[in-house]
């Protein structure tokens, strides 16, 4: 199938400001964030934890500028690869990964995940056990036949993919298209964690406002059949109503799931 062409200029690429998109994840000063947060810390600690997901390389796609998805992560699997679609968010995590000056704070979040384990005092060793676990940043585009491209890697025994199908995918079909080139990056029997918003149509970074494609329940589990998944485990919480009067994003509430890649 002949690769989707982008016809509008590259909103990612120009528009989307990594330094403007962490001010969500300032824990404990921005609702939404928070409940962002709290929501996908808790079911990543619970898929990674021991005796949870485990295996050698996992894939994060579509990582954004932020960390906050290796933190359990990083525990059970022994290599994790970073990727997304702008330079500009691959240079502000390889800031952080490499401690360089004016990287974001992560610590409040790495902290809200070391008391989730039940040690809070860990968060620096927990900082370098993630610094040490991600090894590549890569470009990838969710909408090529081979998203990392010209990268090859051997297939992965895990993807996590947060918030991202629905901001790059235009259409349904679109998204049905990603779901089975991420695929192609699993081993079979690896599992695929996805995460991301309900029925969302917006969200702000910045000034800058970007449409995305409103995902929901049964279209998710359809497509993910229809690409060869089993889901075995998705959980889902409704927008809380404090939030709502926030008006950066229209989100009704948020899922994630755990699919298997089936033969
Ligand atoms: C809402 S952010 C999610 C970032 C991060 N995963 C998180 O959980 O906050 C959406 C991300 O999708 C990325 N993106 C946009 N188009 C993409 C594409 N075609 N392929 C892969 N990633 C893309 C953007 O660069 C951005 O980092």
């Amino acid at each position: 199938m002949a690769l989707q062409e982008r016809q509008e200029p590259d909103v990612y690429q120009e528009n989307f400001e990594p330094t403007s998109y962490l001010e969500y994840y300032r824990m404990n000063q921005d609702p939404v964030g928070d409940e962002v947060l709290h929501f996908l810390l808790k079911h990543y600690n619970a898929t990674f934890k021991p005796g949870g997901l485990e295996g050698k390389l996992l894939i994060d796609i579509g990582s954004g500028p932020t960390i906050y998805q290796f933190l359990s992560a990083c525990e059970s699997f022994q290599e994790i690869i970073a990727t997304d679609y702008t330079d500009k968010n691959l240079q502000e995590l390889e800031k952080w990964l490499k401690k360089m000056p004016g990287a974001f704070d992560w610590s409040p979040v790495v902290k809200y995940v070391c008391e989730l384990e039940g040690n809070r005092d860990k968060w620096a060793e927990k900082e370098e056990r993630v610094r040490r676990t991600v090894t590549q940043v890569l470009k990838c585009d969710v909408l090529k036949e081979r998203p990392l491209e010209p990268a090859v890697l051997p297939p992965a025994d895990g993807l996590i993919s947060s918030l991202c199908l629905e901001a790059a995918c235009p259409t349904p079909q679109a998204c049905r298209d990603a779901l089975r080139h991420l695929r192609t990056l699993l081993r079979l029997g690896g599992h695929l964690v996805l995460s991301g918003g309900f029925e969302t149509t917006f969200f702000m970074v910045g000034d800058k406002r970007f449409s995305t494609l409103p995902l929901n329940e049964k279209f998710l589990r359809e497509a993910l059949q229809e690409a060869g998944f089993i889901i075995e485990k998705l959980e889902k919480v409704t927008r809380a109503a404090e939030t709502h009067l926030d008006n950066r994003s229209d989100y009704t509430g948020l899922f994630f799931l755990v699919a298997r890649r089936g033969d």
